[in-house]
């Protein structure tokens, strides 16, 4: 017998077709030269892909689902401006449609989800063109805890059936699993994936604790989530105050979906109410699997967790 698709899975669906569309946006606006750059403040810049991909993802998400709390990263968008009409999406992926709704979110209603939207992850690696560290981010939440969620990537390239593509669009849903790519076991060694652009002296020495074989320095907290499910790297260490809720609802989605964990540098998860404070003060400690991420939280001296919590 089959049934109609509960509220989130449709939800999910629809945030996969949007993700797509705003990371055609992103390509766009790359492609046409005028990036629109505006200084939001120290290391902190939006572009034009930024503000017509959130434009793009809310309009969408919020025609649909009105009563959904949809949190976005920028704030000066003029929504109410006339903008393309092909930018509202109301398709919804097919495979993320036939997925089962574990029973606990069955009943779920739109006033219980907060979304938090993140249209471009990496603005700075994008202005600088290291655009496969850009992301679109969309994180769907309940009852505080992020239970699904879209990592898309724009500058993705592959072949399909012999034809190049640009782009992919990578899922989670707890309990259920992940798509849209190959999960991959952790590197025999432990490398470590880290901000190129928002460094410290605090960030520095919680590398320097962990010992280990590698350090990636690349942008965007999708890109470092993306980096962990395909293998590349062990664990996402950045003991800084810089990432906000939009920049991890979405990646500690997929990551948990995938039997990884996503907390601050102590080891508490983050909550993601609309009511929540928006940054992320006690930076962020991420691993592909329960014990890596364990490992690595034993690494952290107190002294650097006592200074963090002092920003
Ligand atoms: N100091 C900061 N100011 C603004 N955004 C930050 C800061 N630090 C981190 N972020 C956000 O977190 C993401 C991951 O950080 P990093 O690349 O440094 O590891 C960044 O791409 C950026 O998101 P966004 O590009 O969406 O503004
Ligand atoms: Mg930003
Ligand atoms: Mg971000
Ligand atoms: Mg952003």
């Amino acid at each position: 017998m089959s049934t109609s698709p509960s509220l989130i899975v449709k939800l999910l669906a629809s945030s996969v077709s949007v993700a797509n569309r705003a990371g055609k946006i992103v390509r766009d606006v790359m492609s046409k030269g005028e990036l629109g750059i505006v200084e939001k403040g120290k290391d902190d810049y939006q572009t034009e892909a930024d503000r017509s991909a959130q434009k793009c993802i809310i309009a969408s998400l919020s025609a649909q689902y009105p009563k959904i709390n949809i949190i976005g990263e920028e704030d000066n968008t003029d929504n109410d401006v006339d903008f393309p009409s092909d930018w509202i999406v109301t398709d919804a992926d097919r495979e993320v449609l036939l997925l089962n709704c574990p029973d606990n979110l069955k009943s779920v209603q739109e006033e219980e989800i907060v979304v938090w939207v993140d249209p471009l992850d990496g603005t700075a690696e994008y202005t600088q063109g290291f655009l496969e560290h850009v992301t679109v981010l969309i994180g769907i939440s309940v009852n505080e805890k992020p239970i699904a969620g879209v990592i898309h990537q724009p500058y993705y390239k592959s072949i399909v059936d012999g034809e190049k593509k640009m782009g992919r669009t990578i899922w989670g849903f707890q309990d259920v699993g992940v798509g849209g790519f190959t999960l991959a076991p952790p590197p025999d060694s432990l490398i470590i994936t880290t901000t190129r652009s928002h460094s410290n002296p605090l960030v520095e020495k919680a590398l320097q604790v962990m010992d280990a074989s590698q350090i990636l320095r690349v942008g965007g907290a999708g890109y470092k989530v993306l980096q962990l499910l395909e293998g590349k790297a062990s664990v996402y260490v950045f003991a800084s105050p810089g990432c906000k809720k939009w920049d991890t609802c979405g990646p500690e989605a997929v990551l948990s979906a995938a039997g990884g964990k996503l907390t601050d540098i102590v080891g508490n998860f983050y909550k993601y109410s609309a009511t929540e404070s928006k940054p992320n003060k006690m930076g962020v400690l991420a691993a592909v699997s329960e014990d890596l991420h364990k490992y690595a939280l034993s690494k952290i001296p107190q002294e650097l967790k006592e200074a963090l919590a002092k920003k």
